[in-house]
C-alpha cells in the first residue's frame, strides 16, 4: 500500500490526476462544449459521421450488413476540395462525443452537397434514418440517432422563440443564444414514459393504425407538464386500455430520435389478474391484446419484421432489439424463465 500512496502522491506534485479514462473523457467532452477555441481545434483532428438531410451516411461492413460511416476530419477536408466547398463547412459540425482517448466525434449535414457526388466520394450511402436503424448494428445506433437529433434541432432552433430574433450557436453546438435578448436555448427532448403491463401471467401489446402490419409494442405516451414518470405511466394505461395499474418499476431508458427526440423511460407494470378486460379510447390505439410467453418469446427469436419468403408468423412481430421496447420484452421472458425455474 505505501508504494501506491507515494506514486498517487508524486502524480499529485507532478500535476498528474489519476482519474479514470472515464472521468478524462466526460472532462475533456465539457472543455469541448464551453471553450470554442479548444472545440474548434478539436474538429481539425476529430471524427465525422456524414448525414444527408438528416440522413445518415452508411458503408457496407466488411462481415456484411451496414455500419455507420466514420470519417476524419482530412477525409471530410478532402471531400468539400474535390467538391469546390469551403472547408469551413466542417465548423457546421456538432459534437457528439469522444473516444477513449480523446478523439472528439462530430456529427455534419452536408445537405447542401450533391447527394451522389458526396456518396460515390465516400463509397457510403446515405439511408433515411428509420430505415438506417434496422441496418446497422446496436453500437451504432445510439450516435447515429444523436448526430441527427442535435442536427434536427439546431436546424428548427435557428431563431428565438421568444422574439423571433436570430440565435447563434456555440461551437460545440450544446446551446444557441439570441443575440439581442442573450436567452440561452439548449437542444431539447421529450420525456416519453414506455411501459410493459403484465397481470402475472400475459402481458400487453398495442398497435397503432401507422405500425407496419403484424406489429405489436408497449404502451407508450408523452410525459405532461409537471408530472412524473409514475403519474405518466399510471394516466397512458388508463387512458389508452383502460386499466389501473397497482405496481410499477423503473428498468432503464433509451433516447429516441422519433418524431423528433425522446427521452424513453421503460417500466414494468402489474394490473390485478381480476381486472384485465381491455378498453380501448380515442384513435391512437387500434388493437391492444395480451400475448402469452410462448407468444412473445417466439416473436422475440424470430427477429425483426419479417421478411418476404421467410417463415415464421407475420401476423405479431416485436419490435427489434434497438427499441427499449424489444428489452422490456426481454426482461419480462427472463423474469418468467425464473419464476418456472423457482417454481
Ligand atoms: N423505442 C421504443 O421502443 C418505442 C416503442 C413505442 C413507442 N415509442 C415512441 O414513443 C413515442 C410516444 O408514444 P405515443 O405516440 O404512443 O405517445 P402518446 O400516447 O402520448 O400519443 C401521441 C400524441 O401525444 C401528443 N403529444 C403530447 N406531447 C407531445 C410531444 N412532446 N411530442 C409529440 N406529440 C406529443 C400528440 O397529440 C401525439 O399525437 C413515439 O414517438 C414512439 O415513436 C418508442
Ligand atoms: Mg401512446
Amino acid at each position: 500500500m505505501r508504494w501506491a500512496a507515494q506514486i498517487l502522491f508524486r502524480s499529485r506534485l507532478l500535476g498528474w490526476r489519476p482519474y479514470s479514462s472515464y472521468v478524462s473523457q466526460m472532462r475533456y467532452l465539457l472543455r469541448l462544449k464551453e471553450d470554442d477555441e479548444a472545440c474548434q481545434l478539436a474538429l481539425q483532428s476529430g471524427s465525422f459521421l456524414l448525414y444527408h438531410r438528416l440522413a445518415p451516411l452508411l458503408h457496407k461492413a466488411e462481415q456484411g450488413g451496414y455500419r455507420a460511416a466514420i470519417l476524419q476530419a482530412a477525409d471530410v477536408k478532402g471531400i468539400l476540395r474535390k467538391l469546390d466547398r469551403d472547408e469551413q463547412l466542417l465548423e457546421e459540425s456538432f459534437l457528439i462525443g469522444c473516444s477513449e482517448n480523446q478523439v472528439a466525434q462530430f456529427s455534419l449535414d452536408v445537405g447542401g452537397l450533391e447527394r451522389e457526388a458526396v456518396e460515390e466520394l465516400c463509397g457510403g450511402v446515405f439511408v433515411d434514418l428509420k430505415k438506417a436503424f434496422f441496418l446497422l448494428p446496436g453500437q451504432d445506433v445510439s450516435p447515429v440517432s444523436r448526430g441527427h437529433a442535435l442536427i434536427h434541432w439546431h436546424q428548427t432552433h435557428s431563431y428565438s422563440s421568444a422574439n423571433g430574433l436570430p440565435t447563434k450557436r456555440n461551437q460545440a453546438g450544446s446551446q444557441r443564444v439570441c443575440q439581442t435578448s442573450r436567452i440561452t436555448y439548449y437542444p431539447q427532448m421529450a420525456p416519453v414514459a414506455i411501459v410493459l403491463v403484465t397481470d402475472g401471467r400475459q402481458c400487453l401489446l398495442a398497435r397503432q393504425p401507422s405500425f407496419p402490419r403484424g406489429l405489436y409494442s408497449a404502451l407508450a405516451g408523452f410525459c405532461d407538464m409537471g408530472e412524473t414518470v409514475e403519474e405518466t405511466v399510471r394516466r397512458e394505461v388508463a387512458e389508452e386500455v383502460g386499466l389501473e395499474v397497482q405496481s410499477l418499476n423503473y428498468t432503464g431508458s433509451q433516447h429516441w430520435p422519433f418524431p423528433h427526440s425522446s427521452l424513453m423511460v421503460a417500466c414494468h407494470a402489474t394490473v390485478n389478474p381480476g381486472s384485465t378486460q381491455v378498453s380501448l379510447s380515442g384513435a391512437e390505439l387500434e388493437e391492444a391484446r395480451w400475448f402469452s410467453v410462448a407468444e412473445v418469446r417466439g416473436a422475440l427469436s424470430r427477429g425483426g419484421p419479417p421478411r418476404r419468403g421467410e417463415g415464421g408468423n407475420p401476423s405479431f412481430w416485436v419490435p427489434p432489439p434497438f427499441a427499449v421496447a424489444n428489452q422490456l420484452l426481454q426482461e419480462w421472458i427472463n423474469q418468467q424463465g425464473h419464476l418456472v425455474a423457482g417454481f
